[in-house]
Formats: C-alpha cells, sequence, structure tokens
C-alpha cells in the first residue's frame, strides 16, 4: 500500500480521527473525537462497559460508519477488509468442530498478502507462520485441531494471526483476558517489542491498566460520550477522572500501581476497588 504524504513530506499518522461522531438511533456514543496516534504509540482505551471501546476498533475496521468526521489508517480513509491493520478481537471460544488446525488459523492473517505464487510463494507464507507460532509459544501446538484448545492457547493463535501480516496498526481488544501471569507478559512483551521494531501504533482495549501500564504512552478514557486524551498522569488523576465520570473519584499510585477507587463496574475493574474494599490497597 502507498503511503500519501502531507504537505510538508511528513509520514502520516498511523492512526488519525477528525471531529469523529458515532450515533446508534437518538444515543450519541461519542462526538467530535480527534485523534492522532503516531507510528509506534502505545494507546490504552479505557472505560466502563458500553463506553464505545469495541466501536471504535469497528470503526477503523471500516465495519462501524461514523455519522461526521473522518476516518484514516495510514493517511487512506476507512475500508472494510483494509489492508495493514491486525486485530485481535473480543474472545470467543472456538467452537469444538471447527475444521482449523492451529497452523491454518495464524496462516488467515495472511489472506490478501502478495507473498508470490508457487513454491516459493508457500515457502514464504510457512515460514511466516512458524516464526508468528514461536513468537506466542504454540509451535507445539501448530498442528493440533483449534476447537480442542483451551481458552489462553486460542487466544495466544489469535496473537499471532494478528502479527503476522506485519500490521502498521495493531487494535487489540482485551487481549489478555484468559491469559495465565506468564503468557500476558508473553503476549504484552511481543506487541511492545512489534510496535518498537517496526513502527506499528497499538490501540489496547482494556479494563485493567496495571499489567501495561510501563508500556503506555498515552490514554483515551471514554465514558458515557465524554473523553480525554493524553499521557497516564494528564488522565488518570483524581481530576480529569472525577470530570468525566461526574461524581468523585480518586486514584491512587501504590508501587507503581494505579488503584481508581469511588468507580463501581459490572463485569471487570480496571485496577479499581469499589468503595467497600477501599481499605484492601497496602
Ligand atoms: N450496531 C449497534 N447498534 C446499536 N447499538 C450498538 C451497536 N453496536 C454497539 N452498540 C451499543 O453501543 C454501546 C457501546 O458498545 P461497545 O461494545 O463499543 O462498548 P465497550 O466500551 O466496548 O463495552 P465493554 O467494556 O462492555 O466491552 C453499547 O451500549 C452497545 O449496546
Amino acid at each position: 500500500m502507498t503511503r500519501p504524504h502531507s504537505a510538508d513530506g511528513r509520514e502520516p499518522a498511523a492512526v488519525e480521527l477528525r471531529g469523529a461522531t458515532v450515533r446508534f438511533g437518538t444515543r450519541t456514543l461519542w462526538e467530535g473525537l480527534d485523534l492522532e496516534i503516531p507510528g509506534g504509540e502505545f494507546v490504552a482505551v479505557l472505560g466502563p462497559n458500553g463506553s464505545g471501546k469495541t466501536t471504535l476498533l469497528r470503526v477503523l475496521l471500516g465495519l462501524q460508519p461514523v455519522q461526521a468526521g473522518e476516518v484514516l489508517v495510514d493517511g487512506h480513509h476507512v475500508r472494510r477488509g483494509g489492508e495493514g491493520i491486525g486485530y485481535i478481537p473480543q474472545q470467543k471460544a472456538i467452537p469444538e468442530d471447527v475444521p482449523l488446525r492451529a497452523r491454518d488459523l495464524v496462516g488467515l492473517g495472511l489472506d490478501g498478502h502478495h507473498l508470490g505464487l508457487g513454491l516459493g510463494g508457500r515457502r514464504r507464507r510457512a515460514r511466516r507462520v512458524d516464526e508468528a507460532l514461536a513468537a506466542v509459544g504454540a509451535t507445539g501446538y501448530a498442528h493440533a485441531p483449534v476447537g480442542r484448545l483451551s481458552g489462553g492457547e486460542q487466544q495466544r493463535l489469535r496473537v499471532a494471526q494478528a502479527l503476522v501480516g506485519d500490521p502498521r496498526v495493531l487494535l487489540c481488544d482485551e487481549p489478555l483476558l484468559s491469559l495465565d501471569l506468564a503468557h500476558q507478559r508473553t503476549v504484552s512483551r511481543l506487541i511492545d517489542e512489534r510496535r518498537r521494531t517496526a513502527g506499528t501504533a497499538v490501540l489496547f482495549v482494556t479494563h485493567e491498566i496495571n499489567p501495561i501500564l510501563p508500556l503506555v504512552d498515552r490514554v483515551l478514557y471514554l465514558v458515557d460520550g465524554r473523553f480525554r486524551f493524553g499521557t497516564p498522569d494528564e488522565v488518570m488523576t483524581s481530576e480529569t477522572l472525577s470530570e468525566l465520570y461526574r461524581t468523585d473519584v480518586e486514584v491512587l499510585r501504590v508501587r507503581e500501581r494505579l488503584v481508581v477507587v469511588g468507580v463501581e463496574e459490572s463485569g471487570h475493574c480496571h485496577g479499581a476497588v469499589a468503595p467497600a474494599e477501599e481499605a484492601v490497597a497496602p
């Protein structure tokens, strides 16, 4: 894909939203969203259930139209099936009878890539798949039927599938769920390495910022149509979160971890403790 340059010859941002607005019927999910994310940046996308985090990823994938504004990936207006994006979707178990081996699933991430025809092309493709499997520690089950693998094993394959095509932008929807601590570290390290060596921009949706906090350059925090975009030090403060949630929220730093007090969420917590648990913070 050719990369258009701006008038001053600079490379375009990996991701750019200008005044983007999404509405479902009469409900405005968010409006006037401006984001400019250069290659190599790691952005955590936070917010309570239903605040529109997954919808933002769907917008970037060209699966969800915006009602106003512009959305560009690598300088091109997004379209469904566009190149250059790797996507780790929110986890759903793969049905047991899906007739795919682990390496076939990873290979799907190369569909649409032109690696050449004939034996040479097939070899290049196989090598890329082998490397991606090895990177997530999945070589040992490369030939297993995917439906028989555990949730964590399947998740590592999704990560390999998203990375195998060398994406310019990597969209991750809670990719650490159901991974044990060792594999959470493997996967975060892999994503971090990719953005450092290949300049891939990362948008990482999560309810739990602490495992990735050292990697995060900026945070996009969405709450009920309001949003804030900035460094963790700018966004993860009592003042900013109290404004966003329109209630008193306290952000504490405890041994390099962020503890958000006063925000109750159903389902998950992003380093948050509900008021009844406040005393737990050591
Ligand atoms: N196609 C659609 N039509 C109508 N409403 C939709 C559609 N897609 C999403 N929504 C609504 O938009 C809101 C945001 O959904 P989204 O999945 O983006 O939230 P989220 O922040 O990722 O939530 P979670 O943390 O629970 O995963 C939800 O209330 C959802 O029901």
